[in-house]
């Protein structure tokens, strides 16, 4: 609430949102302040005790607890039959209708130095931060876009949607757009997620002018740096002392800022959003071909754009610095003292 109506892009009250990774951290946070906001909640995880707590939780959020719905399903995403059946499961319960809104927060991270990881995590780093998020976006664009026949034909129908659009968000890293030692295994996988989210938001348009009466769907993806959940805080016992070192300069941001700035920036209609200074500068040095959101927008990218590619190669070369004084101080291990990992 608290929006001029006209200019909210993203409202909520009254619709179903499913988080996939919503028993914890930013996705419980993203779940809590849209059941604040009026929406209905489904949240997906593993774990069920986790589960349970976090239903509570963003249930004891709602203003209108009678009117109101929540649903917890447990499910390991990495499956994409299972993504299957959450949608199916989700459908059911709303009537028959589709979500309003996915948001992909379901991931991990296991910062080591490349020789250091074990080669099965890299494909692991895959499934859980990519496929994860692959697998739902199917299910959801399956249950939206594969629209049968006779409801295009539909003379009663309007021509153009006056609905609000259906939202599939993916939350991908800072990394996504610069990494640094210590990320091998999963930086990738957020990169990826970028370009699946430029992939899907430009298909979009095939989709909004054959069915014009149908909502539209809008794809979105967070950049988020450092999250201090229990997650960070794990993964912490295993990332180098290089990798830190090179990281300090990011404090990091409470899981519940993070959401609520993904929340204002996709009710401003943004498609790329960053949630911290840092990671929108070097945006901004990413950019690309992906979509701005206006002219006037995209020219302030364009200026940024122009500073940061500068910049980014002094950030660059003072990480390369930082790596080699490291290597000569300590060793290959990336840990302080003996070379040992602790
Ligand atoms: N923490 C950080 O510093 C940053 C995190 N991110 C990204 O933001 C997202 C949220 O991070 P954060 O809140 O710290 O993460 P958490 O580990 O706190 O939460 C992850 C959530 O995803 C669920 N989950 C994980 N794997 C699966 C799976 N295979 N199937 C179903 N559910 C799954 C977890 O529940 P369960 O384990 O029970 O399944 C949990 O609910 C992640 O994608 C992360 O990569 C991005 C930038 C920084
Ligand atoms: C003006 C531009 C200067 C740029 C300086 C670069 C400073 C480094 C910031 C590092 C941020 C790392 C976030 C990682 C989040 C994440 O996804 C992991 N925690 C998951 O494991």
């Amino acid at each position: 609430m608290g929006n001029l109506l006209s200019s909210n892009d993203f409202p909520v009250q009254g619709r179903t949102v499913v988080i996939a990774g919503g028993s914890q951290g930013m996705g419980l946070a993203a779940g809590r302040q849209l059941a604040e906001r009026g929406a209905d909640v489904v949240i997906v995880a593993r774990d069920q005790s986790k589960l349970r707590e976090a239903f509570e939780y963003i249930r004891q959020g709602a203003p209108d607890p009678q009117a109101q719905r929540f649903l917890q399903i447990s499910a390991d995403l990495t499956s994409p039959s299972e993504s299957v059946r959450v949608i199916a499961e989700v459908v059911a319960w709303n009537h028959g209708h589709p979500p309003d809104i996915v948001w992909c927060c379901a991931g991990s991270s296991h910062p080591t130095l490349f020789v250091d990881t074990p080669v099965a995590e890299f494909k692991t780093q895959m499934d859980s931060n990519y496929f994860t998020s692959l697998y739902m976006a199917h299910a959801t664009m399956t249950s939206w876009l594969k629209i049968p026949h006779k409801n295009l034909v539909d003379p009663a129908r309007p021509a153009s949607s006056s609905l609000p659009a259906r939202h599939l968000i993916f939350t991908a890293s800072f990394l996504a757009f610069y990494s640094f030692s210590g990320y091998s295994s999963y930086s990738p996988s957020k990169a990826a997620l970028r370009s699946l989210s430029d992939s899907l938001s430009q298909e979009m348009n095939l989709y909004s002018a054959a069915h014009p009466s149908e909502p539209r769907v809008r794809v979105h993806t967070v950049f988020p740096a450092t999250i201090l959940t229990e997650a960070y805080e794990a993964e912490n016992l295993i990332k180098s002392d290089l990798t830190k070192v090179l990281e300090e300069g990011d404090g990091g941001q409470t899981p519940e800022l993070v959401a609520a700035r993904s929340i204002k920036a996709l009710e401003s209609g943004q498609e790329l959003i960053t949630t911290d200074l840092l990671t929108g500068l070097v945006k901004r040095s990413m950019l690309g071909g992906s979509v701005r959101g206006g002219f006037w927008r995209a020219m302030g990218d364009w200026i940024l754009a122009c500073v940061m590619g500068l910049v980014m190669i002094f950030v660059r070369d003072d990480m390369d610095r930082k790596a080699k004084a490291w290597g000569r101080k300590f060793g290959a291990s990336g840990m302080k003292g003996d070379g040992k990992q602790a």
